[in-house]
């Protein structure tokens, strides 16, 4: 597998990458250079700088993840990697602290004029009237966006003694009381606020969020802060409210267009100052972003599940150590229900007892239609396109769960409903790791599930095992392992063999045409 890194990331990260896989670096490449290389690749990793745009999301024939190191995807066209079955992640962690400890900077340095200040003493003049500035204490700062810098800032604007408040329509008021700050809507800010930082993605939504109507109903006094991202201000109106006295001035870490054109009209505002997208440019958070997007790109292309992808369910940490052991069990479990059904596949039940039941399972159960599509569909199939795949085809995906549970501490059950026939499948772990099957179809077996496996249903009588194992020993298939399963009705059973290769349609046939077989399936989880 190769790997491209696109954009200037840490050398820990990229060495990390390359225990593992062949990686180029290639920085600053023209769009039109990297639409014409990526289909040689199946992970690209990035910054903001590249944009990996729908075009180049299209040419990218083997791309099966894109890792940001950084938080913001807005630079990544996310619905097209997601209708591509492209994984998207991002390292959201590793540069919080920069980026919030660059608001305080930005921050400081715009209420008390650092850089014109420094500028002009460079430049010979002493300019100390001129430079007046206004304290901290006892102003009200206005944060839009309360999530990881967002609240990181609140907490050090507290130790500075300002009177915090915020905006963020998807906390809740107990989130904000537990940093010690109060919510408000957004136009209740504004005649409060001295100081308004920005801490919000950039989306169709925040886009221009800050604009003339809403520089307006600010006081005039008004300082603003941008380390998120360019276009959630109009530049050009802030540019204007900030020539009329309507604010007082800005800190700029970022831009709608970056690098920024010399002509924009905010370059020209002394009341403005800028930075040229440093908010993550700490030694420390562009190891620890690189780090984390290795480590997820890895993942991605073992096909292990990732904490911090963009376009799948996210999993909180401690939710992913407890589901963490099952993903592979799930995903085999799909495979061997799919593999007994027959018939149009209408809906499939996943069942969750015991103590998994309070999780949050979804990943779970995408991992097992993962399991159950990739072992009929030629298109590859993974976390990010697995939903949307089994919805297309009129899968009906259902979740049931119950902390009760009867022989195992934790249960999963798989039911796969066709027009013909319901299969049945459940599975446990073993210990910490090992998946185990341990019924199929109402028969208690305890299977391993990899490799080769045959699964017939005979008619319990003698011989039955013994046909079947001659026919096998005469093609020169091995059986490793083997058992049979009963039911409390008599008359059938099932017979579970594991082989150490793949079994021939020929042989299969002569199984199942054996007197009393009933019927015969091979399942192949090597294919998943
Ligand atoms: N200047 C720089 O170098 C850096 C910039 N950033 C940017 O900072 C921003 C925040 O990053 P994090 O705090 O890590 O993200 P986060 O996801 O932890 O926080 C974002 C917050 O914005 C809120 N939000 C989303 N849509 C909203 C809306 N329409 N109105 C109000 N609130 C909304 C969310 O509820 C969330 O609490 C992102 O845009 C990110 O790209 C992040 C790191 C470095
Ligand atoms: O993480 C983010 O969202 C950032 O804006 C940092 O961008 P960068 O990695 O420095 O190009």
């Amino acid at each position: 597998m190769r790997i491209l890194v696109s954009d200037p990331v840490s050398a820990q990260g990229v060495e990390l990458l390359q225990k593992e896989y062949e990686v180029d670096v290639k920085i600053k490449l023209p769009i039109e250079e990297l639409i014409k290389i990526i289909p040689q690749y199946d992970a690209l990793v990035v910054r903001s700088e590249t944009k990996v745009t729908k075009a180049v999301i299209e040419a990218a024939a083997n791309l099966k993840v894109i890792g940001r190191a950084g938080v913001g995807v807005d630079n990544i066209d996310v619905e097209a990697a997601t209708q591509k079955g492209i994984i998207v992640l991002n390292a959201p962690e590793g540069n919080t602290i920069a980026a919030t400890e660059h608001t305080m900077a930005m921050m400081l340095a715009l209420a008390r004029n650092v850089p014109q200040a420094h500028a002009s003493l460079k430049n010979g003049q002493w300019l100390r009237s001129k430079l007046m500035g206004v304290e901290m204490r006892g102003k009200t700062l206005g944060i839009l966006g309360l999530g990881r810098i967002g609240s990181g800032v609140a907490k050090r604007a507290l130790a500075m003694e300002m009177n915090v408040v915020a905006y963020d329509p998807f906390i809740n008021a107990e989130q904000a009381a537990a940093i010690g700050i109060q919510l408000l809507e957004l136009d209740e800010i504004f005649p409060l606020a001295d100081f308004i930082t920005l801490h919000l993605p950039f989306t169709s939504e925040t886009k221009y969020l800050l604009n003339k109507e809403r520089f307006a109903k600010m006081k005039p006094s008004v300082r603003i802060i941008n380390c998120a991202r360019g276009g959630v201000i109009h530049e050009g109106d802030l540019a204007e409210a900030i020539e009329q006295g309507i604010v007082a001035g800005a800190a700029i870490d970022v831009f709608e267009k970056e690098p920024v054109n010399p002509e924009n009209p905010l370059l020209k505002l002394d009341q403005v100052i800028v930075t040229p997208h440093l908010g993550a440019s700490t030694a420390e958070a562009q190891v620890g972003v690189a780090v984390d997007v290795a480590k997820g790109i890895i993942a991605a292309l073992k096909g292990e599940p990732i904490a911090t992808a963009v376009n799948m369910a996210p999993i909180q940490s401690h939710v992913l150590e407890v589901i963490r052991p099952y993903f592979n069990l799930a995903e085999k479990m799909g495979c061997l229900a799919i593999n007994l059904a027959e018939g149009r596949i209408t809906a499939v039940d996943v069942e969750y007892n015991g103590e998994i039941s309070e999780v949050d399972t979804k990943m779970l159960t995408t991992a097992m239609i993962k399991g159950l599509l990739n072992s009929i569909l030629t298109e590859h199939i993974n976390y990010v396109n697995a939903p949307g795949v089994a919805k297309s085809r009129g899968i009906k995906i259902r979740e049931v769960k119950s902390k009760e549970t009867a022989n195992f501490a934790n249960l999963i059950t798989v039911r796969v409903y066709t027009d013909k026939k319901t299969h049945v499948v459940a599975g446990t772990l073993f210990g910490h790791e090992e998946g185990r099957i341990v019924m199929i179809d109402g028969y208690r077996v305890d299977v391993e599930p990899q490799g080769w496996l045959i699964v017939g249903l005979h008619l319990d009588r003698p011989g039955m095992i013994g046909y079947v194992g001659t026919i096998l020993g005469t093609d020169g298939i091995n059986i490793n392992s083997m058992q049979v399963g009963r039911t409390e009705v008599t008359g059938t059973n099932i017979m579970v063999m594991s082989v150490d290769s793949d079994v021939p349609a020929a042989t299969m046939l002569k199984i199942k045409a054996v007197d009393g077989i009933l019927g015969a399936k091979m399942i192949n989880f090597c294919v998943i």
